[in-house]
């Protein structure tokens, strides 16, 4: 089982990147997912692009700190069990990729090897998030075997070369798409399904990039910039959440991203819109929202309506008000729903979800 890491930063275009890649090269994936918030939302997403994949996720905690010893189980069984081609792994966008590197390449064995990880970066608010979480994003990149800039489908040859360049100053030797990577031809998709990461610089090839062990001495050195990252983001993860009008959320989300709920980085998830004949996703990054529909698949019971918000100085009891109203108007039917909801992620720690 070869395993790709894809990682990136809140909102960057992990998944969507990921949903990409399983249309173009239609190899045999399993996807792992690890959800900064207590619950998961882009499992139920990728399963609603291609129902025939194997999805984990592993929510509450980072795989790459707290959650390293379940990580490294999860791995072993789905070699044992799954024994994917491909494990996609999508850490949080919080997560940092070389600690990540370091766990997995500990677990590797004749069976399971590593391939060059992917790093996915907003073209279009590169600067800002690099500003706000430069140790973070910088550790990204610079782990990165392949760096690929997305959101800048319409930007200019002079534009493209300009974040270029700027990427090239924090990793000298990785690839960097530029061009969006639905230009890509098939050949460029292939490639990245069939780079092996150096995990000693005993085994580096003549044209190669910089292994894993030099990677990590680079990194040390980032660990001196002032960050704002990991201690201070916040998540609230809910269920149970609907709206009455479309309209209703277009107000919700022009509320949260001025501000009203707190500081939200990121946000995401699906809800029933009145007597739930319609369900929208929702989606807000970098202060900007988008809602598309939702196809809710009735037949699956489980699929519950949910929503995930990252950021700091989180407003949790007025995001419940607004989102889970009929359930705050009763007493008994919170009680009711914090028992089921605790139920649920229980359930889904750890867990594998076959369709
Ligand atoms: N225009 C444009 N939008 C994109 C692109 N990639 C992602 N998006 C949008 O950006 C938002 C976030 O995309 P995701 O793929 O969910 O990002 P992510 O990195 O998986 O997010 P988290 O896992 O929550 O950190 C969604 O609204 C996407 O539709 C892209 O290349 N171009």
């Amino acid at each position: 089982m070869k395993i790709l890491v894809i990682s990136g930063f809140l909102g960057a275009g992990k998944t969507t990147f990921i949903q990409e890649l399983v249309k173009r090269t239609k190899r045999d994936f399993a996807i792992m997912e690890n959800e900064y918030g207590a619950i998961g939302v882009d499992g139920d997403l990728l399963e609603q692009s291609d129902g025939s994949i194997n999805i984990w996720e592993m929510t509450e905690g980072c795989i790459c700190c707290t959650r390293k010893a379940d990580f490294a189980s999860s791995i072993l069984t789905i070699a044992n069990t799954i024994d994917p081609e491909i494990l996609l792994v999508e850490p949080t966008g919080v997560g940092e990729l070389s600690k990540l590197l370091e766990n997995i390449s500990q677990i590797e064995y004749e069976r399971i090897s590593l391939l060059e990880p992917l790093t996915i970066v907003d073209g279009s608010h590169f600067e800002q998030t690099l500003a706000k979480f430069p140790e973070l994003c910088m550790d990204q990149i610079q782990a990165a075997g392949t760096v690929i800039v997305s959101k800048l489908e319409g930007a200019s040859e002079a534009e493209l070369t300009e974040i270029e360049a700027r990427i090239r100053t924090i990793n000298r030797t990785s690839d960097i798409s530029s061009l969006h990577y639905s230009k890509q031809p098939d050949s460029w998709w292939a490639m990245l399904l069939e780079r092996p990461l150096l995990v000693s610089s005993s085994n580096q090839s003549e044209e190669g990039s910089a292994p894993l062990e030099d990677r990590m001495i680079e990194n040390t050195s980032v660990k001196n910039e002032p960050s704002v990252a990991d201690e201070t983001v916040d998540s609230v993860a809910l269920t149970s959440i609907s709206l009455r009008y479309e309209q209703e959320l277009i107000l919700f989300l022009q509320g949260l991203t001025a501000g009203v709920f707190g500081d939200i980085v990121r946000a995401k998830g699906f809800l029933p819109i009145g007597n739930g004949d319609v369900w929208l996703q929702f989606s807000v990054v970098n202060g900007t929202y988008s809602v598309t529909g939702f196809n809710h698949p009735s037949e699956v019971t489980e699929l519950e309506a949910k929503g995930i918000f990252i950021g700091t100085r989180i407003k949790r009891s007025w995001l419940r008000e607004v989102l889970q109203k009929s359930l705050y108007c009763h007493p008994d039917t919170i009680k009711e729903a914090a028992k089921q909801n605790k139920l649920k992620i229980g359930k889904l720690r750890g867990t594998k979800r076959v369709s």
